[in-house]
């Protein structure tokens, strides 16, 4: 955004003295009024929170200008370059959605008035065929600039959610979970709400790998995971952490209503053996429970808190939930 406003800057002010050179007044110092305005924006860009609307506030001025400046019986018909850079323009500002309907409309009013000014009546002259190019390379580079931004979009959007997934289980990573955890949080406040934090460990796990190896150890990971996925709410959050340690979020559960739906859980584990070779092999886990605005505010100091409490689980034995100490 800020080569676009240097290059703004630049183009704005050398048209500007141009124009009033040539003693077109009024479209001189409307260039020169958006040089300075481009420079103000280019000020306070990197400090505002609404950068969405100063984008529009560059770019609406910046639109009529050039159609303006078309529309003008003294400006040169190779104002028609500015149709064919402003869609890539629209589309790199505003993204594929907006940047569609904004590219579309002006693209269309554009067209018509280059036709109004430089059409001459005769289909067949050189001169129109010169409109016609102007007409299709517009709409061809409308038509690149959309499919290039929803490429680049898409491709972000996965590269987004691969990002914060955990590639063994699916689940969603830590860096997932602190994101989707702000806005749990924000609810919770909202509505004066409480949320639970659990804290989950599978017990013996560095048995398993030794007894069955890792390929069998991955595949309890995975199965651990999807007892976790099919049990919890929709609302729920859940996440593997690292090693064989998952954090659940439940909102609109105290600590001991998320003990409760964690100690279902547990008996999930213990009803669904997984299967290895012609054996089972039962999981098991221990868990600690903390509760948002109880024990902590923050996601870091309720893992910790509910990290004790699970370590307590470990030392009472294994295969419990604990919700205090
Ligand atoms: N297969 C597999 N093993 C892992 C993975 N991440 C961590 N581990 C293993 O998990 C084991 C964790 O061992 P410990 O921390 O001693 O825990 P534990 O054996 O479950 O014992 P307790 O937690 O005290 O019940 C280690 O052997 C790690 O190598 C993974 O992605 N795949």
């Amino acid at each position: 955004m800020k080569v676009l406003l240097w290059i703004t800057m630049i183009a704005a002010t050398v048209y500007g003295v141009i124009n009033f050179t040539r003693g077109v007044w009024v479209l001189g110092s409307l260039e020169f009024a958006y040089a300075a305005f481009s420079f103000v924006i280019y000020r306070i860009i990197d400090s505002t929170p609404r950068v969405q609307r100063w984008i529009l506030a560059y770019l609406v001025p910046l639109l009529l200008l050039i159609t303006y400046a078309l529309y003008l019986p003294n400006t040169s018909d190779t104002m028609f370059s500015w149709i064919l850079i402003t869609p890539v323009i629209l589309y790199l500002l505003l993204g594929s959605r907006v940047g569609k309907w904004f590219s579309i409309a002006f693209v269309t009013i554009n067209i018509i008035v280059y036709q109004l000014r430089f059409f001459t009546g005769d289909y067949t002259s050189l001169h129109n065929a010169g409109i016609y190019n102007v007409l299709i390379s517009s709409i061809t580079i409308t038509v690149f600039a959309h499919l290039y931004e929803r490429n680049r979009e898409k491709t972000e959007a996965r590269l987004i959610e691969l990002a914060g997934t955990d590639p063994l289980t699916g689940l969603p990573n830590r860096m997932k979970l602190t994101d989707d955890f702000d806005y749990v949080r924000a609810q919770a406040d909202r509505r004066d709400s409480p949320v639970a934090v659990a804290m989950i460990d599978l017990d013996h796990f560095k048995g398993i790998n030794d007894r069955y190896g890792h390929g069998v150890g991955d595949r309890a990971l995975v199965h651990a995971a999807e007892i976790i996925r099919n049990g919890t709410r929709e609302v729920d959050l859940n996440a593997r952490l690292g090693g064989e340690e998952f954090t659940l979020v439940m909102p609109n559960a105290s600590a001991g209503e998320g003990k409760e739906i964690v100690d279902r859980l547990r008996q999930t584990f213990l009803d669904t053996p997984m299967p290895v070779g012609n054996n089972t092999v039962t999981l098991t886990f221990s868990a600690g429970i903390s509760e948002y605005n109880v024990d902590g505010v923050d996601l870091e100091t309720l893992i910790m808190v509910a990290d004790r409490r699970l370590y307590i689980a470990k030392n009472s034995g294994r295969n419990r939930v604990e919700d205090h100490g």
